[in-house]
């Protein structure tokens, strides 16, 4: 999160860091006890290992109460999202066990109404991602405020130049920003997950290059019969 602040200790506590051997590669988040939502663009480079994933964390590194890492039973990538484009770039993973909900540990709801959320609405977005241009990691959940705009402009021959789709929406850019790392983790509006972080590669902090997010309401079918088939 670029030029964001360090959140309130354990007040998103739907976040998920998605980690290999130890080191956080992408956010999620928890829709429900025993399934995360992340970007389909972060197994790229696992070559076939899965994920485990930190829960109930605000410190990637102190030990605090509700932290747990769980194991990773399966990872369904979309079957439509691939290494070229921002298209279907959603990823569900289904923890080994049920997660232990708590005050840290919480599942976040996601919009089911396939309507786009009105361009200038201020929306919320938290990570573990880089947060300068030096690439600096934090140890500590950053947090960051953007408003929505709309598919048109993000559209724009200077900026994304038709590529964003209507399963897609864009945030301002302009100096406060997500960055590398952040991808995964939610878009949140008025407390409901709208979208998910893009995780294909992108320049932050320049308003000529909006963030990108996979919109979920188009995929809550998807979603539902991924959890349903997986004896989630
Ligand atoms: O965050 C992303 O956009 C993104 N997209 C990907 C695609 C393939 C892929 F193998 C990884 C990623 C990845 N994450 C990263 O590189 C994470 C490792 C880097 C990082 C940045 C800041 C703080 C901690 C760790």
């Amino acid at each position: 999160i670029l030029r964001g602040s360090v959140a309130r200790p354990h007040l998103k506590p739907y976040m998920a860091s998605l980690q290999l051997d130890g080191q956080h590669i992408c956010g999620g988040f928890l829709i429900a006890e025993q399934w995360v939502l992340s970007a389909a663009h972060c197994t790229e480079e696992t070559d076939g290992k899965l994920f485990q994933v930190l829960l109930g964390a605000h410190s990637l590194t102190e030990p605090e109460p509700h932290k747990r890492l769980y194991q990773v039973r399966a990872q369904f990538p979309h079957p439509g999202s691939n290494i070229h484009n921002n298209k279907d770039d959603l990823l569900l993973l289904q923890l080994e066990e049920k997660a232990e909900l708590n005050a840290d540990v919480r599942v976040l709801p996601f919009q089911r109404e396939d309507r786009d959320v009105a361009a200038d609405t201020v929306c919320e977005v938290a990570g573990w991602g880089t947060i300068d241009h030096s690439g600096t990691r934090p140890d500590k959940l950053h947090q960051v405020e953007r408003p929505v705009i709309s598919r048109d402009v993000c559209n724009h021959r200077t900026r994304h130049d038709g590529t964003i789709t209507r399963n897609m929406m864009c945030t301002d850019s302009r100096r406060k920003d997500t960055c590398k790392g952040d991808s995964g983790g939610p878009l949140v509006c008025g407390g409901v997950a709208e979208g998910v972080v893009t995780a294909g590669s992108r320049v932050c902090g320049n308003y000529k290059k909006p963030a990108i997010y996979t919109r979920i309401a188009p995929y809550a079918d998807w979603i539902d019969s991924v959890m349903a088939s997986a004896d989630g």
